[in-house]
């Protein structure tokens, strides 16, 4: 890790995002504190990371020494004046732009050292997340990962109308020295790339088990065992360019015009979300995960990106 662009990182946010964050900031020989709301929080996030880095152990990526090594680089505050000298700040809270909004007063008010406010918002671009900044409006950049980060190497970056590009360099300088494969929009749309195709064919998948063409288990087996691994060694474009044009273009004009194009959010997820079926954090939501196993579905969140990690773990400082 190149420590000369940045000396300490804040972390905003102690959740899944903003934990394995510092799992990947500490793994890299960074001084790292997270913002926790309260203590609960913050024992919750630290028995993440530390999960975390038992994991690299048990895949034999790091030894003992060098995850206790790392675990020293973390540490904890309910004060944002402990990040007043950050030079970087990733804000990992929840997604919703009221309380992003007071993340950022709240910055503006104590960090003046901050050289990037880095957004790990799913969808939110910085036009709207710094809508409210009056003094580091400049600074506010979007830094989406994919859960985890600390495995998943792509990160796509964007910028907003103020942004100064001197922003987006230093983060794309930094997330390179976190081994990390950034990406920088063109130009910023909600949802970015990742996001954007994952929700279309979140969409589509919506839409063809509520029209009652499959169920979940079965668009999930889909997904897990036809395409999708194909994504993981060729490109969505080498492979059409592959499979010729001229069949594509009598695919799109059979299937486009079917395709679901919803704009709200549809009945299944908002049904769910009224009645409190929130997914694995509440037991229920697509799935019943008490007829589920938990920690073979952990084990299989991580699998595909173990042979990413190529971190410089030292041993001792
Ligand atoms: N979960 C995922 O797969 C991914 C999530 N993201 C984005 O990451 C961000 C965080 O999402 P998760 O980590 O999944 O959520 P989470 O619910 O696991 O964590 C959110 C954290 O925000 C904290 N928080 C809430 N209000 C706060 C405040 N006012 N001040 C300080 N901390 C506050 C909570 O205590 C919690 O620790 C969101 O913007 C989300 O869109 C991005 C990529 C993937
Ligand atoms: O899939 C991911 O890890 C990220 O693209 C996300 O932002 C989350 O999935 C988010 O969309 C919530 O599902």
């Amino acid at each position: 890790m190149n420590r000369e662009n940045v000396k300490k990182i804040g972390i905003i946010g102690t959740g899944m995002i903003g934990t394995s964050l510092a799992a990947l900031t500490a793994g890299h020989g960074i001084d790292t504190v997270m913002l926790a709301v309260n203590e609960d929080l913050r024992a919750a996030s630290q028995k993440q990371f530390d999960s975390f880095y038992a994991d690299l152990v048990a895949q034999k990526l790091i030894n003992n020494a060098q995850a206790a090594n790392c675990a020293k680089n973390l540490s904890y505050t309910l004060a944002y004046n402990e990040l007043a000298d950050c030079d970087l700040i990733f804000e990992c809270v929840v997604e919703r732009l009221e309380v992003k909004h007071e993340v950022y007063t709240q910055i503006e008010a104590t960090c003046s050292k901050v050289r990037a406010i880095c957004s790990v918002s799913s969808a939110f671009v910085v036009d709207d997340l710094a809508s409210e900044m009056t003094v580091y409006k400049d600074r506010v950049i979007v830094t989406h990962p994919f859960n985890p980060p600390h495995l998943v190497p792509y990160f796509e970056l964007a910028v907003g109308s103020a942004t100064n590009p001197d922003v987006l360099s230093f983060a794309m300088t930094v997330l390179e020295d976190l081994d990390r494969k950034p990406v920088a929009l063109k130009k910023s749309a909600p949802g970015f790339i990742g996001n954007r195709l994952q929700f279309a064919l979140w969409r589509e998948a919506l839409n063809i088990v509520d029209s009652g063409i499959a169920d979940p288990a079965d668009v999930d087996t889909c997904l897990m065992y036809s395409f999708c691994p194909r994504y993981t060694s060729i490109g969505m474009f080498e492979h059409f360019d592959n499979g010729g044009l001229d069949l594509n273009y009598n695919v799109c004009k059979t299937i486009f015009p079917t395709l679901n194009n919803v704009q709200e959010v549809p009945e299944s997820v908002a049904t769910r979300v009224a009645s409190g079926d929130l997914g694995l954090k509440t037991g229920k939501g697509f799935y019943d995960w008490s007829q589920k196993d938990i920690s073979d579905f952990h084990t299989r969140v991580s699998d595909p990106y173990w042979r990413f990690f190529n971190w410089e773990v030292p041993e001792e400082e």
